[in-house]
């Protein structure tokens, strides 16, 4: 079947306006597992040569929007197309290459072995010792693939799902059990992936990883699009911003001091450690104004926007907070 594939001018990240038809394309998709509503009503595109960083809190429907797109299960209604057919086509077609969580790897063969596997799988495929290199396990290639540290494996995933010359790459929670020089290696190689017009779609749990390497992040709560833009506008709808101060040692040491710290005005946050205070607010202006009101001098003053992982967190909490 082959569904309609929509064109669109949109800005990239760079900021040059382009036009292109999208990579993946959502279409008010809803999947349950009997009570449980994974998927509830997504519509959402993708398009080439973007990085996008699906984000979510556990349950959030994360690896099952992937599964969906996967072709790996089937919506109860709307539509899920790639390249403009179904997920089943483009994959046979050689165009998505995926890194699973939990996809195991065969027992007794060695990483050569099963790399050359995959390419000869892949209708496009890379040379085997490319794909070896790319994916930094060239030492590691005569290995058996079942003795591998989890760290190695993960990097095993990765050379199967960049085994061939695929449009779109797929991974969940890819650098999980990764170092840090694997991890930074991990994501040069998908950099280059995204630059050469891939899309490049990843679920994830490391904040920092979708803020550093992400041209757009998706927030998914309870199987819903709760936001959708770049980091920098994520961090912006949180609509909060970080207070942080020290305070002499008496204050410090008040058992009192927490109760009154929260009758500051415009407070979504508040944390003592030991002689530094720190706040998330509304309005950080009236927040440290209402502070002197109190009696409360604070030293070391800082006031700075949230990083990701707070913005994320604000986000998903005040989501929580109207459903209960
Ligand atoms: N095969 C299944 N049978 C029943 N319920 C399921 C199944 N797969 C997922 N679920 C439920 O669907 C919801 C979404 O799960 P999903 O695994 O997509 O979330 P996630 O965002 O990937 O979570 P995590 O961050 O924990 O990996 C959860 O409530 C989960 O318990």
């Amino acid at each position: 079947m082959v569904h309609m594939t929509t064109t669109v001018t949109r800005t990239a990240a760079g900021g040059a306006t382009r036009t292109a038809a999208s990579a993946v394309s959502f279409e008010r998709v809803t999947k349950s597992y009997g009570e449980v509503r994974a998927v509830d009503g997504l519509t959402l595109d993708l398009y080439p040569g973007e990085t996008v960083a699906l984000l979510g809190p556990n349950g959030a429907g994360k690896s099952s929007t992937l599964d969906l797109l996967l072709g790996l299960r089937r919506p109860d209604s709307g539509t899920v197309s790639v390249f403009g057919t179904s997920p089943r086509e483009a994959i046979t077609a050689g165009r998505v290459g995926a890194m699973l969580q939990s996809g195991g790897l065969m027992d007794e063969v060695t990483v050569r072995e099963l790399v050359r596997l995959a390419c000869a799988l892949h209708p496009r495929p890379h040379r085997v010792d490319e794909v070896l290199a790319h994916a930094g396990i060239t030492q590691l290639a005569d290995r058996k693939v079942d003795k591998l540290s989890g760290g190695q494996q993960q990097r095993v995933r990765f050379a199967l799902a960049t085994a061939g010359a695929n449009d779109l790459v797929v991974l969940d929670e890819p650098t999980t059990g990764m170092d840090v020089t694997a991890r930074q290696a991990f994501w040069a190689t998908m950099r280059e992936q995204a630059d050469q017009g891939r899309a490049v779609l990843f679920a994830t749990h490391y904040l920092e990883e979708a803020d550093a390497i992400a041209d757009r992040v998706l927030v998914l709560h309870r199987g819903r699009l709760l936001a959708d833009g770049t980091a920098a506008e994520i961090k912006a709808k949180a609509g909060a911003r970080k207070v942080s101060f020290d305070l002499e040692e008496l204050r410090a040491g008040d058992p009192d001091l927490e109760r009154r710290l929260r009758e500051l005005p415009f407070l979504s946050a508040v944390g003592v450690f030991g002689h530094t205070v720190r706040l998330q607010s509304t309005d950080a202006d009236a927040t440290v104004h209402a502070l002197y009101g109190l009696g409360i001098y604070p030293r070391n003053l800082e006031v700075a926007g949230l990083g990701l992982e707070q913005a994320f967190v604000a986000i998903t909490a005040a989501e929580e907070a109207k459903a209960a």
